[in-house]
């Protein structure tokens, strides 16, 4: 897009995410799993920024913030130095000082890391004014970082196939309630949860089949049947999340018995998401959790929303309003307003 004025800083609202279904084939060659996952994006924001600066940086704030890496292995900043890379030989590109407001909890099976990374790619193109750079690529680029970039960029509801990386958004309408439960002190590194899946399954001698999206989910989603997408929820890596942080499992029971429709560990963990019917019951079992619970943080979410968007555009030197709707579920990349 063409912002006529150089841009002094873009700020882009990116969600978390939560797998409804996740469904983890054989191990490939390449050391990835073939997988078929429905992504779910959740209203869980980090927020990221990027200006022009004499040196690259990144800097975060924010109630997760001390958790993250502000060294060369900060994915945000890895995703700005990769697009800076393949911007094409004409346009000329600054280095950028990275601001991340980071509320997705770290390590925690949200794809935060990938969010922020998503985030950096489409406000670096917006900074950078890279008209060129069209979605096709900006995709690739995301998936060359992450296998869960990719659906940060469209966010809503989608299948993800491949390695994560392929995504195919589905037609959900309506809402689903979220409570999410990050327990204190919690994490899990994803290769070492894939690694642990591997082991139970070996152990246990079972053939692996080809992964495939489930069918029940997808007939819960499509009418939105709160108790049906509660009872279609499946991870095949809650076993080994739970294997290897036992206490998920007292985290599972505690919210199921203090009233949610369904639970599961989000993605690799260790992050629960309960399942709720609305809006109050969300409210209710916060508040049970936060008084019987296992001691973490919870957040209340909805979903679907999309995916990373600009909220903020400073092209001069009075701040201008929003471009888009945030809460508007959008195509792939920025709705200029
Ligand atoms: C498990 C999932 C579910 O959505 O998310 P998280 O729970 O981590 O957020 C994803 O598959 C995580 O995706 P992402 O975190 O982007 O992983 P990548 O950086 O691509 O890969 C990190 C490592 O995870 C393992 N990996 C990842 C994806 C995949 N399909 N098979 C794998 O075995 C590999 O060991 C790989 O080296
Ligand atoms: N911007 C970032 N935000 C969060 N984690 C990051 C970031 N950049 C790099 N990381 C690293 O990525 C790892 C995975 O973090 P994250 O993406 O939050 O979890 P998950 O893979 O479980 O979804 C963390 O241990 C952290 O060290």
């Amino acid at each position: 897009m063409t912002t006529g004025t150089q841009a002094h800083s873009v700020t882009v609202r990116v969600p978390g995410k939560i797998n409804l279904g996740l469904s983890v084939g054989p191990l490939r060659e390449d050391g990835y799993h073939e997988l078929s996952t429905i992504y779910h994006a959740v209203s869980l924001y980090d927020t990221v920024t990027v200006q022009p600066a004499e040196r690259w940086s990144v800097h975060v704030t924010g109630p997760w913030g001390e958790r993250v890496p502000t060294d060369e292995s900060n994915l945000a900043l890895v995703a700005a130095k990769t697009l800076a890379k393949r911007r094409g030989r004409r346009a000329k590109v600054d280095p950028v000082r990275i601001d991340i407001d980071k509320h997705i909890p770290v390590a925690g099976g949200m794809a935060g890391g990938s969010a922020d990374a998503a985030a950096a790619l489409v406000a670096c193109r917006e900074l950078w004014g890279l008209d060129h750079v069209e979605n096709d690529l900006l995709e690739l680029v995301a998936a060359s970082l992450g296998s869960d970039i990719p659906f940060l960029l469209h966010g809503g509801t989608a299948i993800g196939s491949g390695r994560g990386e392929q995504v195919t958004p589905v037609l959900a309408r309506g809402e689903l309630h979220w409570v999410l439960w990050a327990g204190e002190g919690l994490s899990l590194s994803t290769p070492e949860v894939y690694a642990e899946c591997d082991r139970l399954r070996e152990e246990a001698g079972v053939e692996v089949p080809a992964p495939e999206p489930s069918g029940a989910l997808m007939a819960a989603l499509r009418r939105m049947d709160t108790d049906e997408v509660a009872d279609a929820l499946c991870n095949d890596l809650q076993e080994a999340a739970v294997s290897l942080q036992p206490s998920l499992a007292e985290a599972l029971a505690a919210g199921l018995d203090l009233g949610a429709r369904g639970a599961l560990v989000s993605g690799s963990g260790p992050t629960v998401a309960f399942l709720v019917g609305s809006q109050t019951e969300a409210i209710d079992l916060s508040v049970g959790l936060a008084a019987n619970g296992p001691t973490g943080d919870i957040v209340r979410a909805v979903g679907p929303v999309p995916g990373a968007q600009i909220v903020h555009h400073r092209s001069g030197p009075e701040p201008t309003r929003p471009r888009t709707d945030p809460d508007r579920p959008g195509p792939l990349g920025p709705v200029v307003g």
